[in-house]
């Protein structure tokens, strides 16, 4: 029965608390308004007395700091000293002055300011007549200027002004970063859109509501956008002033404001009003005094100081959010080398939103959803070596060589690389690449693949990942092409097409994954681009051009519009669904920084660790393409020296004759008893191979080298030399050697050096001679072995040590010239005796080297005709026209540096398979001095003689 009264009493309960609640709502906003009126009141008396009764100089200070930004006109000088440090996020923007013409000291004048940052309003600016509209166009870009000097590194433009094509922004130059145009208000506006859209949807939430509250820390990253509107609404139509009501309803929160000049003389379209913008504070210019005094409305600043100003906002260092790869991608060193690449391989990069962190990976990932090969795009100083820098050193922290291995190529100019010889992971470091060298990784790991796919079969399994579950070893591998669009230069025959389509579609089912980079996409003259792409699941972006972002298909609309919003290095949009569109497919986000310093020397402990560890992991394959190569860098000459205390002669046979992706030499053709000595002159145009020379104990077989390339022709010879030690068959060999070269100049040390330094110490018997009066008796002594050797049964000649005699510019010795008389040229004496050892001594261990700057010089001590044919590896720097044909029968040889002088290039006649072979030599000119490099093949050597 009482019921109803009682619910007629709670109602009336509840209604009496919602009224106490918005009572004391109204009591704490009208507190804040007037503590708000009083600081006001206390900042205009303030500021009133300091004019009215201040000095000039109290008046300056007044004028200073912080009441700068918030109050000093242009004119005046104040902003002379102004400096960015001092800048300070404000609420209140100037837009001119309301003055005071009665004032007792000539007129003064107060700041007349408007709501600004955080008080989420979009200004409208409104103006009648002519008169008013010249002044509301001066104003917009007085407020352009100052919110850019409010807030320096943090304002982006997007100026709007279809009916003067943009002359109302004459100040545009003086700002710090304004959008490009697409040349139509409402596409520049739906970009505007699409920006508040991601800012709402990375930084704001319950906590967070509007884009200032985002930490500063984290904003750094973004800009505040203004958005001007000149002349509105003339020649703005329906959509577009429709979007530029949506921005100002809709952007403030997110840090995009509308500021908007309004030429009242103009009629919006039917329906729509300025009333529809919800927070506008609008302040009608011409309106009358304000409390009895008038409004002097501020202009655009002097030419003069907008540049000042400009320049300042422009030295100015930007502030960084730490996104440090220490804190971002970086692991504890105990935590190193943890990860398992049976799956995938993957790091973060860097950070998008508040906390998110970007990830790059390649495999299959926890949903089974794949990632085969990774694309990038980015123009120059976009930030591109940091990001691989940051990704190299995430996935090398992440996982040991075993499990990852990295195939690195630099393009024709790049040597971003260069770092990364030295990390346990790296198997391929090439710097400066030729086209036709990238071509060659590519055509490597083709191999690679075909080999795992055997390795696949014989298990019974069909993937790497299976493979793996078997509990095999086998790392992924990585290739890394920076600008690949190199890769089809001068590609008649669309190879690297070929190559890359193969790998794109095979490599991930074996493990080997690519990332390939560029300014864009697409690359000119690249074949099956579809077919590559359709294979690329992880798509980043960073800055790129206008052009290249339009001309992109691999991403979709939304992800073309985020690219647009990388405006500095670092910047990055990250998509690891092939593009796809959909919501939150593509990530914005910003690269973690790696400094030099810390990479190098995580590359050092990485180094250290694998060492600790015993990793056999088998050292890069480095190549320069401009520089001549390093001997130490030969990596099938180092496992040998590892090895060459312990080496017999049939343990080298099956080392040589295993192939070269085993870790062998690829000779097929080696056969112990033949007593066969490997060496090395130099690297081949490819990053595996390596030019080689095999003395056997056949006819002939002696090596000549010529050239007018001294110190190439030197340093080959002196590796040569070096090389010949790693043969267990060598390591009592005798060494005969004259060197004529001139002494003092910067090649002459070569041979000297590789005596003491490595042959001297293998254990060699050397006999160095640098006068040529000592060259007859070094033919006669090795010809006085040849005879004793003639004179032993045939099955004991086998067991004799090798002897080489090597003479370095044999023209110089007078006794070995050839003697001219009546009737031609003939051998002298100890020609004779040279002729003999060349035509018997191979076949009885006894190998002639001669090195010569042409065939004249050859000539001078041997008969073409009779002499020459018997010395079977000839070795050709660029030579003369009939020099090469002397030699090779044909023009190569005359050719070799027909695409400049570097890097010097030589040319080996291989006997056996009869083909030419053009490398790198070594040379006195390398990167290490060659000095250098013979003391580390000691070491090596000597390293494992301890250890052995
Ligand atoms: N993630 C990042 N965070 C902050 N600053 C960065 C970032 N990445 C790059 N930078 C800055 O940009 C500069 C250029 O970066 P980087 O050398 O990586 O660019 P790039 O695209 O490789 O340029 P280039 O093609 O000219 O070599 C760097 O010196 C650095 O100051």
């Amino acid at each position: 029965m009482w019921s109803p009264w009682q619910r007629q009493q709670e109602a009336l309960r509840a209604q009496l608390a919602t009224l106490e609640t918005q009572k004391q709502q109204k009591q704490t906003h009208a507190a804040t308004l007037l503590a708000y009126g009083q600081r006001q009141v206390e900042l205009s008396h303030k500021h009133y007395q300091g004019l009215f009764n201040a000095s000039d100089s109290a008046a300056a200070r007044l004028a200073q700091v912080p009441y700068l930004t918030l109050g000093a006109g242009w004119q005046g000088g104040a902003w002379d000293a102004w400096q960015p440090e001092t800048a300070t996020l404000e609420s209140r923007l100037r837009i001119g002055a309301l003055q005071d013409a009665r004032a007792p000291q000539g007129p003064f004048s107060v700041p007349l300011l408007v709501p600004f940052i955080g008080e989420n309003q979009t200004i409208v600016l409104r103006t009648r007549g002519e008169e008013g509209r010249v002044q509301g166009l001066e104003l917009l870009q007085s407020l352009a200027l100052r919110t850019a000097l409010l807030l320096p590194h943090q304002a982006s433009y997007v100026l709007l002004d279809p009916a003067g094509n943009g002359v109302a922004f004459l100040v545009r130059k003086a700002l710090p970063r304004v959008v490009e145009s697409q040349g139509d208000v409402r596409r520049d506006l739906d970009l505007v859109e699409r920006n508040i859209q991601r800012v709402i949807e990375t930084y704001l939430d319950a906590e967070v509501r509007s884009f200032e509250q985002v930490p500063e820390s984290t904003r750094v990253n973004e800009r505040f956008e203004f958005v001007l509107a000149a002349d509105f609404p003339n020649q703005y139509d329906r959509r577009a002033v429709e979007g530029l009501i949506k921005v100002g309803n809709t952007g403030p929160r997110a840090g995009r404001y509308a500021i908007i000049h309004h030429n009242a003389d103009v009629e919006l379209p039917r329906d729509l009003s300025l009333e529809q913008l919800e927070n506008a504070f609008v302040i009608d210019l011409g309106s009358s005094p304000r409390q009895g005094f008038p409004l002097a409305v501020d202009c655009t600043p002097p030419a003069a100081l907008q540049q000042t100003l400009k320049k300042r906002l422009d030295e100015a260092k930007a502030p960084e959010r730490d996104l440090s790869f220490t804190t971002k991608v970086g692991l504890p060193e105990q935590a190193w080398w943890n990860g398992s690449s049976e799956r995938l391989i993957e790091t973060p990069i860097g950070g998008y939103g508040t906390d998110g962190s970007l990830e790059a990976w390649f495999g299959v990932n926890r949903d089974g959803r794949p990632c085969a090969h990774g694309m990038l795009g980015a123009m120059t100083g976009a930030g591109k070596s940091n990001l691989y820098h940051v990704l190299i050193c995430g996935l090398a922290q992440r996982y040991s060589p075993d499990e990852l291995r990295l195939y690195l190529i630099d393009g024709k100019d790049g040597v971003e690389f260069q770092p990364y010889q030295a990390l346990p992971h790296a198997a391929v470091v090439s710097l400066r690449s030729s086209p036709e060298l990238s071509r060659s990784v590519l055509k490597d790991l083709l191999n690679e693949k075909e080999r795992r796919n055997r390795l696949f079969k014989a298990r019974g399994v069909q993937d790497f990942s299976a493979y793996r579950a078997l509990g095999e070893a086998l790392p992924r591998l990585l290739l890394l092409v920076d600008e690949y669009q190199e890769l089809f230069e001068g590609d008649a025959e669309g190879e690297a097409s070929a190559h890359l389509l193969q790998l794109a579609q095979q490599g991930r089912s074996v493990g080997i994954h690519m990332l390939i980079a560029s300014q864009r996409y697409g690359a000119t003259g690249m074949l099956h681009q579809s077919a590559v792409f359709g294979n690329v699941h992880l798509r980043m972006a960073m800055q790129m051009s206008r052009a290249d972002v339009d001309a992109l298909t691999e991403f979709g609309r939304r992800g073309k519009l985020l690219i647009q919003t990388c405006d500095m290095p670092g910047k990055i949009v990250l998509n690891d669904r092939s593009g796809d569109d959909g919501d939150g497919a593509s990530r914005a986000g910003k690269v973690s920084r790696l400094q030099a310093a810390e990479r190098d020397d995580m590359i050092r402990r990485l180094s250290a660790r694998a060492q600790q560890r015993g990793l056999t992991a088998p050292r890069a394959v480095v190549f320069d393409g401009q520089a001549q190569p390093n001997l130490t860098d030969n990596p099938q000459l180092r496992s040998l020296l590892a090895s060459v205390q312990t080496m017999t002669s049939e343990g080298l046979e099956a080392l040589a004759r295993r192939a070269e992706v085993e870790g062998g030499l690829g000779l097929e053709s080696w056969f112990a008893a033949e007593q066969p000595l490997v060496t090395w002159l130099g690297q081949e145009f490819n990053v595996r191979g390596h030019a080689r020379l095999v003395l056997r104990r056949r006819p002939h077989e002696h090596a000549m080298l010529l050239g007018r390339n001294n110190p190439a022709r030197s340093g080959m010879l002196a590796a040569l030399l070096a090389g010949l030690t790693v043969n267990p068959a060598a390591q009592n060999a005798t060494v005969l050697l004259a060197d004529l070269s001139l002494p003092g100049t910067q090649w002459s040390g070569a041979l000297g050096g590789v005596v003491s330094t490595v042959l001297r110490p293998a254990g060699l018997q050397v006999t160095l001679t640098r006068e040529a009066e000592d060259v007859p008796r070094l033919v006669q002594c090795a010809l006085a072995v040849l005879e004793e050797r003639r004179a032993l049964p045939k099955e004991a000649r086998g067991a004799q040590e090798p002897m080489f005699l090597v003479l370095n510019e044999p023209h110089e010795v007078e006794e070995l010239r050839r003697v001219q008389d009546l009737y031609g040229a003939n051998d002298s004496e100890t020609g004779t005796m040279l002729r003999r050892l060349l035509a018997e001594g191979a076949q009885l261990g006894i190998h002639v080297v001669l090195s010569v700057p042409g065939v004249a010089q050859l000539r001078a001590v041997l008969d073409e005709r009779q002499g020459l044919p018997l010395i079977k590896h000839r070795i050709c720097l660029q030579v003369s026209e009939d020099d090469s044909y002397a030699l090779t029968r044909t023009r190569r040889a005359a050719r070799l540096q027909l695409h400049g002088d570097t890097p010097v290039a030589a040319l080996y006649h291989d006997p056996e398979a009869d083909a030419f072979t053009r490398f790198k030599p070594y040379s006195t000119d390398s990167a290490t001095s060659l000095d250098q490099q013979f003391l580390e093949v000691n070491h090596l050597r000597g390293a494992q003689a301890v250890g052995a």
